[in-house]
């Protein structure tokens, strides 16, 4: 079942889709998570990125945890966004060892102390694991609107050429929708992976990745 998005606007959107997650209860989030790394780890696009981005989950979220400690075991080097004290709107990628106390933020999602040794460009990151709220087919998301993963990524509008990072959203099936309203600042998802698969299909056959 896809919700249709016509009428809608991108508030009422993000209330609709931010219930049905919410909703999803401990063990359907448990096995979501399973399935999720399923989709993932083997996956060229995974296997071959070194340095990957991710998040903890808040709000109902797709947990990434999972993919996080497989990345680990693997040696991959890992890292998780960090909301800059000033300016506030803006956010960066600080990489996390296994064990590494983490600290909650402004809403209450843990991150690591600041340290500007351990951030990393977001167009050095091989792959950029993205939260959303919502996601269509062809690469449309729609976040919780505080335009932090927009704005960290709009070096991409002015290089559109720029392969690195691949972008993937992260979600459940139930946060799919037929089409997404547009806005001028959004950068489109190479891909989103939920528990039940890959959209656009074709990318679950994917190889290559620039790195
Ligand atoms: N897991 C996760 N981490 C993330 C994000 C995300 O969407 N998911 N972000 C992606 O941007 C950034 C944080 N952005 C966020 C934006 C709004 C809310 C939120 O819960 N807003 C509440 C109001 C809370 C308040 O103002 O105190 C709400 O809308 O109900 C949370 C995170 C960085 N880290
Ligand atoms: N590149 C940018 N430069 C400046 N402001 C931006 C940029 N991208 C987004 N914004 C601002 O961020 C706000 C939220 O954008 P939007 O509703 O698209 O967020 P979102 O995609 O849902 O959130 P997020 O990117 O945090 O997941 C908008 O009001 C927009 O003005």
């Amino acid at each position: 079942m896809t919700l249709s998005a016509q009428g809608l606007s991108r508030r009422e959107l993000r209330r609709l889709l931010r219930q049905a997650r919410r909703q999803l209860g401990s063990s359907a989030q448990r096995q979501a998570a399973r399935k999720l790394r399923g989709q993932l780890s083997h996956h060229p696009l995974f296997r071959r990125a070194r340095h990957i981005a991710l998040y903890l989950p808040n709000d109902g979220e797709i947990d990434p945890r999972p993919l996080l400690e497989e990345a680990q075991r693997r040696g991959k080097i890992v890292y998780l966004p960090l909301l800059n004290a000033w300016p506030r709107t803006r956010m960066v990628f600080q990489r996390i060892e296994p064990g590494e106390k983490l600290y909650p933020n402004r809403f209450g999602i843990a991150e690591p102390r600041p340290s500007r040794a351990r951030q990393r460009p977001t167009w050095a990151l091989s792959l950029l694991l993205m939260p959303l709220v919502g996601f269509d087919p062809q690469g449309g998301r729609l976040g919780m609107g505080g335009g932090f993963y927009d704005r960290s990524l709009a070096f991409r509008q002015r290089r559109n050429n720029a392969t690195r990072p691949v972008l993937i959203g992260l979600a459940h099936e139930c946060q799919k929708v037929d089409q997404l309203p547009l806005e001028r600042w959004d950068v489109p998802l190479q891909a989103t992976v939920t528990d039940a698969g890959w959209y656009p299909e074709a990318q679950s056959r994917l190889s290559a990745v620039p790195d």
